[in-house]
């Protein structure tokens, strides 16, 4: 039995070893016919197209994606081919709510945005929606949210009932994208966020789009921060990445390269969740859990000290300090705006991250 593998899934190597199958590892952009022709199941991150002219001359029956979105997959050709394919939904849902908490933290610490004075749209109330939701709740911000497909279904909004983009647009003070990018059908998201959008903001908001990069019209955006009718940008998801546009760039406070959901804990639990379903499709036997791995000694010392360091007057920017010093997103940012060029390198060699110590 042959796999081929995205070279750029982090620790999932071992747990590969002991199926005792043939493993490829590859450049995902690189995947081609050729590669999957002889293989019986793919494991892929975003950066492979996995439809009919990579599959069709192939003898691949199972194909995982270690992420939550999916748009990069051919779902119709996959259900007429009968290859059984999956995603891991919620994954790394947690790592994008801790990319939101660090982002909102420097917001109120730069730019002056208290949380209890901010009014926060959430656009998608889905596995990370969700848990952005209760992020910014625990901070004391006012949460409204926006999902028609849920409201249609009848849906439970935990914060009074579920608004419209219209509403989001009128009241919000940040709007935050969490919706898959889809191209048709009544909920499309393919420039959700376009000229209309910009154009009936009311509060000069700040925009975050961690999403998929097409679900925000990048030219929009940009008229959108020069006419002051967008307050700030805080982009991790491109349109057209790794070839993103250097206007969007320089203008974002915040510029990441695609990579709010790259903690270490979100990256194992995506392996975790791949190796049991390729165990599964082919009756092998499960080599275990993969588990991430630990922080340097240097960070969880400083974390400690900061923790010792508590006191009741300083206790909110003790907390501001140990999660900045988890994760701070303007370190990513620097690195990007600096060398642009380098976007996917960033992504491939992320250093090790986690959501907690
Ligand atoms: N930047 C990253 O590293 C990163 C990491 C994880 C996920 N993502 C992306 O984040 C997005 C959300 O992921 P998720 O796991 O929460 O997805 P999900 O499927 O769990 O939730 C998406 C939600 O969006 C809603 N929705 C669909 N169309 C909508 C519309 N037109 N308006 C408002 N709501 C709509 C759905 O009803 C659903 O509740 C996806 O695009 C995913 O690919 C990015
Ligand atoms: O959809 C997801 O899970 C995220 O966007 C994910 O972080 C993308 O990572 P990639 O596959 O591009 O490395």
């Amino acid at each position: 039995m042959k796999i081929v593998i995205d070279d750029k899934i982090p620790y999932i190597h071992d747990a590969v070893s002991r199926l005792g199958v043939e493993a490829v590892y590859m450049q995902g952009s690189k995947i081609g016919p050729a590669d999957v022709r002889d293989a019986d199941a793919l494991i892929v991150r975003t950066r492979t197209r996995c439809d009919e002219s990579l599959l069709g001359n192939s003898r691949v029956s199972f194909v995982a994606t270690a992420t939550i979105g999916y748009d990069h997959i051919d779902t119709e050709y996959m259900k007429k081919a009968g290859i059984e394919w999956m995603n891991c939904p919620g994954c790394n849902s947690s790592s994008v709510a801790q990319y939101l908490k660090s982002v909102l933290l420097l917001l109120w610490r730069d730019k002056g945005m208290s949380p209890t004075h901010t009014t926060i749209g959430i656009v998608g109330q889905g596995h990370v929606g969700t848990k952005v939701a209760a992020v910014a709740e625990s901070m004391g911000m006012q949460v409204l949210v926006c999902d028609p497909p849920k409201a249609e279904e009848g849906a439970e909004c935990r914060y009074g009932k579920f608004v419209t983009l219209e509403d989001i647009a009128r009241e919000c003070d940040i709007i935050t994208f969490h919706v898959p990018l889809t191209r048709c059908g009544k909920h499309a998201t393919y420039h959700l966020a376009g000229q209309d959008f910009f154009d009936s903001l009311q509060q000069c908001p700040v925009i975050i789009n961690t999403s998929r990069g097409a679900v925000a019209d990048g030219n929009a955006l940009i008229d959108a921060l020069y006419n002051n009718k967008v307050k700030d940008a805080v982009i991790d998801t491109w349109e057209n990445e790794p070839d993103i546009d250097l206007r969007l760039l320089d203008k974002a406070y915040i510029a990441t390269p695609h990579i709010a959901g790259y903690s270490a804990d979100g990256k194992v639990n995506a392996d975790n969740m791949v190796i049991e379903g390729l165990c599964n499709h082919f009756g092998l036997d499960n080599p275990g859990k993969i588990m991430p791995p630990e922080l340097p000694y240097n960070v969880t010392a400083h974390l400690k000290e900061l923790l010792e360091c508590r006191n009741p007057n300083n206790e909110e920017c003790v907390n501001r300090d140990i999660a900045l010093t988890l994760y701070n997103p303007l370190n990513d940012s620097t690195n990007l705006k600096k060398a642009p060029d380098r976007f996917e390198e960033f992504r491939g060699n992320y250093p090790l991250r986690r959501e907690k110590w």
